[in-house]
């Protein structure tokens, strides 16, 4: 936790904020937007208790770091850890002021019977303190499950289904993909959970012309939605969906149609221009699809998750699927990690078993619960041993096993780590490797080929933690360009080749957030923005790009959703917060052929270690 320095023009720093809000501004432990929400709802509603104000806007900060409640015992222990620069906080600012926080008990009843409670901003329960809108979201997606739970199973014909499985899934070597199928038939709610490659794609497929031939001779073929939760991953489940139809009978391939198509979640919700979180499909005006199929669910926030179940018609079955140990939602919640903590750990609980036990949400194999919709598939057929291996000591939480299996790796290999303690070591050591594959890109893009440029787009990627920083995409994007500069009559950053990253929708244009492309150059001299895949490329004019990046670098967050061929993992100092098993994970599982990981052993050690800390109660309500 660094202390804001007294700059008062400091953009972090809430100028008029005073007594513990100021203490813990100035500390570096809410920032100046925390303390204006918190201050001006606490004005509103006249609350009196200045440990209830503290409260809110660490609510607040928990709510933007990704929680959808504040854990008092999190709280405490962050508190604790700034202790020292609160209390020099305390001595420059407002001698006055101390941070002393009671007994969690009693620290809940204050927030209980406060103004900021009775008013309806601030709400208790399973010892969690949330913001009222978080609260009724969790209520709601636990209540719509619950209800569907309770609904009639849809009826299957068991002898055309077991026959169909045969078909479908014919060999030894499916056995999970069928048993996962055989659940989710009769179930209007599955969650289909696995790493990268265990078949999950497969299993839609083979789901969703299994469900199509149980509805032949009916009057009706079901309206089938697949999803995602950005563009990028909407366009991937496509591709996958049709590479998937590949094995499949004619037969079969033919009963889902070639005519796939997958769209955001916003979109297929009615994405609504003066509302983020509001769409035009809801319980008044619910979706006309029968199945609806929801890919790379882990980045899938409360909110959006209680606005997709509300959308759903009571008997259309609803298919998650995705990673619950990837990074979670940018925004907060971590919904799939919850479902499967929730459904997993046996037995549901009642609201009244509370208790100041950390609530930190973890995605752990845990024994199902009977009515658990969570349907699991463990063995991956995409990697090779290595990087499977090295995926999985980083999913346990095994920092021994996954630094033997790097020091066992070898150069050029599946997996290889590069030891370095500085960013002056990382440059030298990848500096061939990135350069040479910058100069490949542009080259391809010079001559024009298209398809080609976009090939070696996908053939590498380079993932960084932080977006600022000397480990950050920022500074590397600048070194390839430099490199490239130095190598190069390339100048500037207009320049065939550039890699793009798309940092806003354009709905004119086609383009989503995270999608990527290149620079490259059409037969007439003019330079073009060339996304999507190889074989279909979308080609827009330069000057009709307004929101994109350079993306010889991109963050992990970013990188979500997409795959390279070959991945090299910047890992930024041990201590950096941003460093956890869950980011690491998503990194790793990125590559389909490689993955380098540049940094040193403690940083491995630290990442593996380290657990992404979000306070939900989902868990404890399904
Ligand atoms: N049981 C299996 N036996 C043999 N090959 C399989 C099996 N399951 C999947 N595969 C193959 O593994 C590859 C990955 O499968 P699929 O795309 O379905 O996995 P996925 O879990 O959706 O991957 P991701 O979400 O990481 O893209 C495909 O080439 C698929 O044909």
């Amino acid at each position: 936790m660094t202390t804001i320095e007294a700059d008062r023009y400091d953009r972090r720093l809430a100028l008029g904020a005073t007594g513990d809000l100021a203490t813990l501004n100035s500390a570096g432990v809410v920032e100046a937007a925390d303390v204006h929400v918190a201050t001006r709802l606490a004005q509103l509603v006249d609350e009196a208790d200045p440990l209830v104000r503290v409260t809110l806007a660490l609510v607040v900060r928990a709510a933007r770091e990704g929680s959808t409640s504040l854990d008092p015992e999190h709280a405490r222990e962050l508190l604790t850890e700034s202790g020292g620069a609160c209390e020099d906080a305390v001595t420059a600012s407002d001698p006055a002021a101390s941070i002393d926080l009671p007994p969690t008990e009693e620290w809940l009843q204050r927030v209980s019977s406060s103004a900021l409670a009775r008013t309806g901003v601030l709400c208790v329960e399973h010892a969690l303190v949330y913001l009222d809108r978080y609260h009724r979201e969790e209520v709601q997606v636990a209540e719509d499950l619950a209800r569907r739970a309770a609904t009639p199973a849809p009826t299957v014909d068991e002898a055309i289904l077991g026959a169909g499985l045969e078909r479908v899934f014919p060999s030894a070597t499916w056995t999970e993909q069928r048993e996962a199928v055989r659940t989710a038939a009769t179930r209007l709610t599955t969650v289909l959970v696995g790493g990268p490659g265990t078949g999950k794609t497969s299993t839609v497929a083979g789901l969703l012309t299994l469900l199509l031939e149980q509805a032949e001779g009916t009057d009706r073929r079901p309206r089938i939605a697949l999803a995602a939760p950005t563009g990028k991953a909407a366009a991937r489940l496509r591709e996958s969906v049709i590479e998937s139809l590949a094995r499949l009978s004619p037969g079969d391939r033919t009963r889902l149609g070639t005519d796939i198509e997958a769209v955001t979640v916003h979109r297929l919700l009615g994405w609504r221009p003066d509302s983020g979180n509001r769409f035009r499909r809801g319980r008044g005006n619910p979706l006309p699809h029968d199945i609806v199929v929801v890919d790379e669910a882990s980045m899938l926030s409360l909110t959006l998750t209680a606005r997709l179940l509300e959308a759903l018609r009571p008997h259309a079955r609803l298919v998650l699927v995705g990673d619950p140990d990837q990074l979670a939602s940018v925004e907060a919640g971590a919904v799939l990690a919850d479902l499967v903590a929730g459904y997993g750990e046996g037995g549901a609980r009642t609201c009244g078993e509370e208790g100041p036990t950390p609530r930190t949400v973890t995605a752990t194999h845990i024994p199902r619960r009977d009515d658990s919709p969570i349907a699991r598939l463990e063995t991956s057929h995409r990697f090779g041993a290595e990087i499977g291996s090295l995926a999985e000591a980083v999913r346990v939480g095994d920092p021994d096993t996954a630094l033997s299996i790097l020091d066992a790796a070898t150069p050029g290999g599946p997996v290889h780590h590069v030891p370095v303690d500085d960013v002056l070591e990382a440059d030298e050591a990848l500096r061939p490797r990135l350069l040479e594959h910058a100069l490949r890109m542009r080259r391809r893009a010079l001559d024009g080929e298209h398809a080609a440029a976009l090939h070696e787009l996908g053939a590498h990627r380079l993932l960084c933690a932080h977006r600022d920083g000397p480990w950050g995409v920022g500074p590397w994007n600048q070194r390839v360009e430099r490199w490239l500069g130095e190598a190069t009559d390339y100048h500037g950053r207009q320049q065939v080749g550039r890699p793009l990253l798309v940092t806003a929708n354009d709905r004119g244009l086609g383009l989503f957030n995270g999608d990527t492309g290149v620079l490259s150059l059409r037969q007439d001299g003019r330079v073009v923005g060339v996304f999507g895949e190889p074989n279909a490329p979308q080609v827009h004019a330069a000057t009709s790009l307004a929101d994109v990046d350079t993306a010889y670098a991109m963050t992990i967050h970013k990188s979500q959703g997409s795959q390279a061929t070959s991945v090299t993992v910047l890992l930024p100092d041990a201590d950096s917060r941003l460093l956890t098993r869950e980011l690491l994970y998503t990194a790793i599982t990125r590559a389909q052929r490689s993955v380098v990981l540049v940094g040193s052993r403690e940083a491995i050690r630290a990442a593996i270690t380290r657990r992404t800390q979000r306070a939900t109660g989902l868990r404890h309500r399904v």
